[in-house]
């Protein structure tokens, strides 16, 4: 096929658009920052792309909550295009607010109440704080094509609002037995445990969601920051021919849209 063709969605107080684009470039693919309203106007903007990804930031200043006013915005403008781009196999990922975005637009986890509601939310971490650090990440889903099967992976964090929670606990089960976790919190040697390793109180120590499909990953963790083996906070100390490990997100989905388009 032709290069792999990437969107990187822009909005009021996106601020990780651009390294988000660098990373899809260093993993082969064209990429290009796309604003939202672009998009509203002509929504056939997406056809040509195989990868859209909401990147991370404060859009709209996080007011009401992270997320919330860009997920509205999502939903009521642009909610038939998002879904008709996931049913024709093409890949959604959202990275920390554009995860906030997904989960409060209801792309992910991809199931929802009765009313239309959703059983899922991302709120205020436990500390109170905005967490600013590197956290280790162990892949629980099999079947996420953005996921290396056993690859632990360590990213940088950066977020105030990053605690996964459902409405009850039968939510809770429901997202866990359908394979919806896709990354969990743990330690270097890949063991769960409270705060600091859970930098946030998301429950089951999860990280990252994906839907039934596979192909739309959410995730706090900031893969773009981690794309080269100098990012790494020791990285005198690691391989040259290291892979960084936000790079395996990235390569995951080109490569999986140049085998299967
Ligand atoms: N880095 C980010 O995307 C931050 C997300 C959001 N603004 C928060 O603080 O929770």
């Amino acid at each position: 096929m032709n290069k792999v063709k990437a969107i990187v969605l822009r909005a009021a107080g996106i601020n990780c658009d651009q390294e988000t684009v660098e990373a899809l470039e260093l993993a082969g693919a064209q990429a290009a920052r796309l604003h939202i309203n672009s998009i509203i106007k002509d929504p056939s903007a997406l056809d040509d792309a195989q990868i859209l990804v909401f990147p991370g930031g404060f859009s709209y200043g996080d007011d009401v909550a992270a997320g919330k006013i860009l997920a509205n915005q999502v939903m009521h403008h642009l909610g038939d295009a998002v879904r008709g781009f996931i049913d024709a196999g093409k890949l959604v990922i959202g990275i920390c607010n554009g995860f906030q975005v997904l989960v409060k637009t209801g792309i992910l986890p991809g199931f929802s109440e009765s009313d239309g509601s959703s059983s899922v939310t991302i709120t205020y971490n436990d500390s109170a704080k905005f967490e600013d650090r590197w956290v280790y990440l162990e892949p629980a889903a099999d079947n996420c094509v953005f996921i290396t099967p056993g690859r632990r992976l360590y990213l940088p964090i950066a977020h105030g609002e990053g605690k996964v929670v459902t409405k009850t606990p039968e939510s809770l089960d429901k997202l866990l037995e359908e394979g919806h976790a896709a990354f969990r919190y743990v330690d270097s040697a890949g063991g769960q445990g409270g705060f600091p390793v859970n930098p946030n109180g998301s429950m089951e120590s999860i990280a990252a969601l994906t839907d039934t499909t596979g192909r739309v990953l959410g995730l706090m963790p900031h893969p773009e920051r981690f794309i080269r083996r100098t990012q790494h906070p020791f990285w005198t100390r690691m391989p040259e021919n290291m892979e960084a490990d936000g790079m395996t997100i990235f390569n995951n989905a080109v490569e999986y849209v140049s085998t299967n388009f």
